[in-house]
């Protein structure tokens, strides 16, 4: 302070060079009477701790070592003024101020960073003004900041992470801002952030064009190496998987012949059964009854003629389940697709010759007795061996003789050879 300590005389020279700066000849202060006497001038303690000049039209920039050099100002109200430029950087010389009205004048230029250790400030309204740049995260340091009013300035970029406790209004309405919405200010109402391209609570979510927007070159950078390695090994993976998809197709081929040749010694029945219960699956693509017939390559035998309901196709597509096993085979009670009912006996280490065979279950097929079991068809091949009976649903000897069950009324016999 040129002149002297700061004092009341100081505070003096200050205000008059305040108004010759931009009082325009509207503030009547007379430079003759102790400054605590004009108009729109607070003291206390024999300092100047506030000056309300709202609306008085002043005009123009405010220099340097005029407010800044009010060293007691508390209060500075200067609102709807034509006051313009940046703010005067002498301004940070205000230790005790708690309160600035600004708004509603012509101010420009970053909010300067002297502000942000005015840390007694409780009320800082900006508002209607032409200041750029970015809100600082210094405003951070305002931690007794219960009003912060930035709104209709040309602020721009993202809001910082503000953490201010104390804060309960904030505007930063019509600023060219974006990104989302900092955690510590989600609670203000979404009229704090209108005219913004700000998103996130409260207002609406973040599109992932907003999301993008904040990544950094770097990141994206980093996703798109990601996005490429990750490809690389989702494609490798499949070369391998294909490699191996091929290699088994292969082994089943090798290994197809080996198992037509095995064929003969598969079940006839146990395979309708399987495929009953659809475990057994249709290699070379053909229909079922395809693969049954060219394995076995011949079909049933009917015994009695023009009695044909069935054939091996439908016993084929026949569910089926094991009725029970004895010393000559297993039988099994297949249902077929028309309703009908049947018991299949497949003739196991049957090692009659087929001729032989023949001539035999025809014999019995033509036995008629109420004791028997009528024998309807049957297969014959050198490795597999069928019998197909009447099912007669009502158990068996062995359960009746056992006890097993009481609903059995008759014997059924079954004989062979
Ligand atoms: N036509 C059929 N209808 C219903 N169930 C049958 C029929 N044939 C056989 N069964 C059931 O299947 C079981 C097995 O019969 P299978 O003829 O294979 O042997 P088994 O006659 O019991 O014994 P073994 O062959 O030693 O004399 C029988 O106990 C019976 O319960």
């Amino acid at each position: 302070f040129p002149g002297g300590a700061p004092d009341l005389e100081a505070d003096r020279a200050a205000l008059l060079a305040f108004q010759a700066a931009v009082g325009r000849g509207e503030l009547s202060w007379d430079a003759s009477t102790t400054p605590c006497s004009w108009v729109g001038v607070k003291c206390d303690g024999g300092r100047v701790t506030g000056i309300r000049l709202p609306a008085t039209r002043l005009v123009g920039q405010i220099p340097a070592g005029t407010l800044g050099n009010l060293t007691a100002l508390q209060v500075v109200s200067l609102r709807l003024n034509a006051l313009s430029g940046p703010l005067p950087p002498d301004l940070v010389g205000c230790k005790e101020l708690r309160i600035v009205f600004l708004q509603g004048n012509r101010f420009s230029g970053e909010i300067p960073a002297g502000l942000f250790s005015l840390d007694k400030l409780v009320l800082l309204n900006l508002a209607i003004n032409s200041f750029t740049g970015g809100i600082s995260p210094g405003f951070n340091n305002l931690t007794h900041l219960e009003t912060l009013y930035l709104e209709r300035n040309q602020l721009s970029g993202e809001i910082p992470d503000l953490d201010l406790p104390k804060l309960v209004q904030f505007n930063v309405s019509f600023n060219p801002l974006n990104g989302s919405i900092p955690a510590g200010l989600r609670r203000m109402s979404s009229d704090a952030f209108l005219g913004t391209g700000l998103c996130g609570v409260p207002l609406g979510a973040c599109s992932p064009t907003r999301e993008k927007s904040k990544l950094s070159g770097g990141a994206i950078a980093g996703i798109a190496i990601g996005a490429v390695v990750g490809f690389l090994i989702v494609a490798f993976l499949l070369v391998i998987l294909c490699r191996r998809g091929g290699g088994s197709k292969r082994a089943a081929k090798a290994e197809a012949p080996r198992k037509s040749a095995e064929a003969p010694r598969m079940s006839a029945a146990s395979e309708m059964a399987l495929r009953g219960s659809g475990a057994v699956g249709n290699e070379n693509g053909l229909p079922a009854e395809a693969v049954y017939l060219s394995r076995y390559g011949k079909s049933l035998v009917y015994l009695k003629p023009g009695e044909k309901v069935y054939d091996l196709e439908d016993l084929l597509r026949a569910s089926a389940e094991v009725l029970g096993k004895g010393t000559t085979g297993t039988t099994y009670k297949a249902m077929l697709e028309t309703g009908m009912v049947v018991a299949v006996k497949r003739l196991k280490d049957f090692n009659l010759p087929e001729e032989e065979f023949r001539e035999k279950v025809k014999a019995i097929g033509a036995m008629d007795h109420q004791n028997l079991v009528p024998l309807h068809a049957f297969y014959c091949s050198k490795d597999e061996k069928l019998l197909v009976y009447d099912y007669i649903p009502m158990g068996s000897l062995s359960s009746i003789l056992h006890g097993e069950s009481s609903s059995f009324s008759y014997s059924v016999f079954m004989f062979f050879f």
